[in-house]
C-alpha cells in the first residue's frame, strides 16, 4: 500500500502563454517519479483543452477553468485541492504524493502561492516544493517587456526551464539568459533541450540556498520578490480576452492553414495564443494546433479522440483585438472548402473579457 506523506509537495508550473507548460507537463507525468503525482490545470477562458493535450485523463487530473487562478477563482483553486484531499483520504481517488498545479499563462504566480498558505487546511497537509517556470526562447524576450506576468513568473521560479531552444541561436539563448538572472539571481536555469536535464534536476530541492528567497516547509511566499515587483493588487497588465470557436465539421486543412499564417502574420503581436483540437477532413485522428504570438507550431497528430463528438475547438487569447472580427474571418476563410460558407456551422462562440482586478 502506497504510504502517504505527511505533507504532500505542491508544484507550481508556470510560464506565459503558450511557453511550453503543458508540453513540459506531459513530459514529466511520463516519468515514473510522477507517476503518483496529482495534476491541477487552471486555463484561462471558457473551452479548456490542456487536460486533453496532455493525453492522460483519470481521476486525478482536475480542471479549473474559466478563469485565472491568481484572480477570479482563487477560492476554487483552494477548494479543488481540499477536495482532491478528501477524496485521497477517503479512497475515492488514487493517493496521490505530489500535486503539480500548472497555471494559466496569465497568471500571476504570487496569488496562487499565498492562496495556499493562507487556507488552514492545505497548510497543514501541503508543502512547497519548486516552482517551476518555463520561458519561450523565442517569444520570452518580447513578453518581459510587455508584461509584467511574465516577469513575476521568473522572478518567483526555483527552476527556470528555457524552452523552444532548438528555435534560435546562442547570442538569442545567451541575451534571454542574462535577462532571467537579473530578475531573479539565485534560480537554477535549466535547457529543456538539455539531453541530461532529469526530473529530479526539476523536482528535488538541492542545497541551493536562494538568498533571502528561500522557502520554509510551509511557506510558499517570496517577500523580496513581491516587493521588488510591486505586486500588490496588480491587476493583468493588458487587456486579455479569450473566446473559442467550435466548428462542427471537419475543416479544411489548407484552408485553415492560410488563414491561421495571415492571422498571425498580420496580427501576431495581438494574438497571444491560438490551440485548438481540429478534426481535419480525411484524418482519423485530432489534430492539435499552437501559435504563440508571431510563431505557429508544427501541428501534432494526437493519439485519439477522447470524446464522442469530433468537433473542433479552438481557443484563442487575445490582447486589444476585436473577437468579432477575427471570428467573421474565420467563417469567411477558414470553413471556405468545397461548401458555401454556413455562419450555423459555428456552433458556439463564447467570450471572456478578462481585465480582472485583484
Ligand atoms: N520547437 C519547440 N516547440 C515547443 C517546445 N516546447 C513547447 N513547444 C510547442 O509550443 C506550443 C505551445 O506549447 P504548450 O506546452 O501548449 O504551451 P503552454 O505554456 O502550456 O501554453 P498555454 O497553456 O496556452 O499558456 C506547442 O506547439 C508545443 O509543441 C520546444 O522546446 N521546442
Amino acid at each position: 500500500m502506497t504510504e502517504i506523506p505527511l505533507f504532500t509537495t505542491v508544484n507550481l508550473l508556470t510560464g506565459f502563454l503558450g511557453s511550453g507548460k503543458t508540453t513540459l507537463l506531459k513530459r514529466l507525468l511520463n516519468d515514473p517519479a510522477l507517476a503518483d503525482a496529482a495534476v491541477l490545470i487552471n486555463e484561462f477562458g471558457e473551452t479548456g483543452l490542456d487536460h486533453h493535450l496532455v493525453e492522460r485523463i483519470d481521476e486525478n487530473m482536475v480542471l479549473l477553468q474559466s478563469g485565472c487562478v491568481c484572480c477570479t477563482v482563487r477560492g476554487e483553486l483552494a477548494e479543488a485541492i481540499r477536495d482532491l484531499l478528501s477524496k485521497r483520504d477517503r479512497g475515492i481517488v488514487p493517493p496521490f504524493k505530489r500535486l503539480v498545479i500548472e497555471s494559466t499563462g496569465l497568471a500571476d504566480p504570487f496569488p496562487v502561492l499565498s492562496t495556499l498558505k493562507a487556507d488552514p487546511v492545505l497548510r497543514h497537509h501541503f508543502k512547497a516544493g519548486n516552482v517551476i517556470t518555463t520561458v519561450d526562447a523565442v517569444n520570452g524576450a518580447r513578453s518581459l517587456d510587455t508584461y509584467l506576468e511574465s516577469n513575476r513568473q521568473i522572478a518567483v521560479a526555483d527552476r527556470l526551464v528555457i524552452t523552444k531552444s532548438d528555435l534560435v541561436d546562442e547570442a538569442t539563448m545567451d541575451g534571454l539568459i542574462e535577462r532571467i538572472t537579473r530578475i531573479n539571481p539565485d534560480c537554477v536555469v535549466l535547457d529543456v533541450h538539455d539531453e541530461a536535464l532529469s526530473v529530479a534536476d526539476l523536482l528535488d530541492s538541492g542545497d541551493f540556498v536562494r538568498g533571502e528567497h528561500v522557502q520554509s516547509a510551509t511557506g510558499f511566499y517570496c517577500e523580496d520578490s513581491r516587493d521588488l515587483l510591486d505586486s500588490k493588487g496588480a491587476p493583468h497588465s493588458a487587456e486579455f480576452r479569450s473566446f473559442s470557436i467550435t466548428v462542427d465539421r471537419p475543416v479544411d486543412w489548407t484552408a485553415f492553414g492560410i488563414w491561421l499564417t495571415m492571422l498571425i502574420n498580420r496580427h501576431g503581436e495581438r494574438v497571444l495564443r491560438v490551440k485548438g483540437i481540429l478534426d481535419i477532413a480525411g484524418e482519423d485522428r485530432p489534430v492539435a494546433i499552437h501559435g504563440v504570438q508571431h510563431l505557429v507550431h508544427t501541428p501534432v497528430h494526437m493519439q485519439a479522440w477522447t470524446t464522442e463528438e469530433r468537433q473542433s475547438r479552438i481557443v484563442f487569447i487575445v490582447d486589444g483585438l476585436d473577437p468579432k472580427l477575427l471570428r467573421r474571418s474565420f467563417e469567411a476563410f477558414a470553413l471556405v472548402d468545397r461548401v458555401p460558407v454556413q455562419p450555423a456551422t459555428v456552433v458556439a462562440q463564447r467570450e471572456n473579457a478578462m481585465t480582472v482586478e485583484h
